[in-house]
């Protein structure tokens, strides 16, 4: 184990993008700061500093924190002491995955610390564990490979023998929400450079396990179908090169639509769903990031980010966000995923 300290600076994500529930997930250039440093001495100090901060809980029941000890168990052992420095801006319970980027940054800070971490959880591992502790794949997906992912699970015939997986929950809880037979993966794509997304962040929040809550067990055969569709021409509308702004933006709006879970949940975002269908009657491709309330609406250019951003609600707060780790897409260094760490 080396002392540290490594900082870690995991972005937002919003996951679904209309029409890829649990699949498709966007990293966005907002991130918070997490700096780890393993002690001799037993002990674990945590403080948060933004969002957050007086809202957490500053011991072994902080998110990050567990997933630290997760990352330690999977790696084969906890250093005596730890202290943790957090400096978040991702909103907490808006649905731009602040939960997901707590995850990865423990994860990717405990394999830091470890010595040979990364030869005994690799990058598969490391998003595997992640959607273990989170409970679905697609904002972990992007918080750790950057650009646009899509994530999905598999059985996995290794099973519980694979390296890294936690063989049962332990006895302090460090979380095994999937099945054990479960493995996640994902594809990482690169939107064209054109696309950004515009961020309309309420007041109030949402718990996604609340709004997890509110989905039905079925849905119509026809729903499934119309998604689909929508889903796959939403991959070829981000990505697609040599469109031009106007086709890709009408494209956008098309595939942005979604039958299976917005619907659903409307009822517990009413303000959301209003400035969803104002936007989208304007042009945009408006829809609820993540599990909500935050909508955001995809953009083609300056002039669609500055025309978007007049509709923000007075009370809201509205950001003009890049997608992190745009155009490393299998290159090499320190920013191919987008968690970025940096240790000395
Ligand atoms: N950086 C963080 N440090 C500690 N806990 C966090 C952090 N980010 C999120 N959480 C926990 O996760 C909750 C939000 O998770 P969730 O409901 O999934 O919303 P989100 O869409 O923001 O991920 C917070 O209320 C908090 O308990
Ligand atoms: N697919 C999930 C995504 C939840 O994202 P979050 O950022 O709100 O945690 C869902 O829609 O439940």
């Amino acid at each position: 184990m080396r002392p540290g300290p490594v900082t870690v600076r995991p972005p937002a994500t919003s996951a679904n993008l209309g029409p890829g529930f649990d699949a498709f997930g966007l990293a966005l250039e907002l991130r918070d700061e997490v700096v780890v440093e393993a002690l001799p001495e037993p002990g674990l100090t945590v403080e948060v500093f933004g969002e957050g901060a007086g809202d957490v809980p500053l011991d072994e029941r902080h998110l990050l924190v567990r997933a630290l000890r997760a990352g330690f168990d999977a790696l084969g052992g906890q250093p005596a002491g730890l202290r943790v420095t957090c400096r978040n801006r991702i909103p907490h319970g808006r649905g731009l995955g602040s939960s997901s980027a707590a995850i990865c940054a423990g994860l990717t800070a405990a394999r830091d610390l470890a010595d040979g971490g990364a030869l005994v959880l690799d990058d598969d591992a490391l998003l595997d564990l992640a959607n273990r502790i989170e409970g679905h794949p697609d904002n972990v997906a992007p918080a750790l490979r950057g650009g646009l992912t899509i994530a999905w699970t598999q059985q996995d015939p290794d099973g519980p023998r694979r390296a890294g997986a936690p063989q049962k929950p332990d006895p302090a809880g460090h979380t095994v929400r999937q099945p054990e037979h479960m493995r996640a993966f994902a594809l990482r794509l690169d939107p064209v450079p054109q696309v950004a997304a515009v961020a309309f962040v309420p007041p109030n929040r949402l718990a996604t396990e609340v709004a997890r809550g509110l989905l039905p067990d079925m849905v119509p055969h026809r729903d499934a179908a119309f998604n689909a569709g929508r889903a796959a021409l939403l991959t070829a509308a981000l990505t697609a090169p040599g469109l031009s702004a106007h086709h890709r933006a009408e494209l956008l709006h098309a595939g942005t639509r979604d039958r299976l879970h917005q619907g659903y949940r409307a009822a517990a975002m009413p303000d959301s769903a209003a400035l969803i269908r104002r936007l989208r009657a304007e042009g945009f491709a408006a829809f609820v990031s993540g599990a909500g309330p935050t909508v955001l609406a995809l953009t083609v250019g300056p002039e669609w980010e500055q025309k978007a951003v007049g509709y923000a609600p007075p009370d809201w707060d509205v950001m003009v966000l890049t997608v992190a780790g745009a155009g490393t897409a299998g290159g090499a260094g320190p920013v191919s995923g987008a968690v970025r760490a940096d240790t000395p």
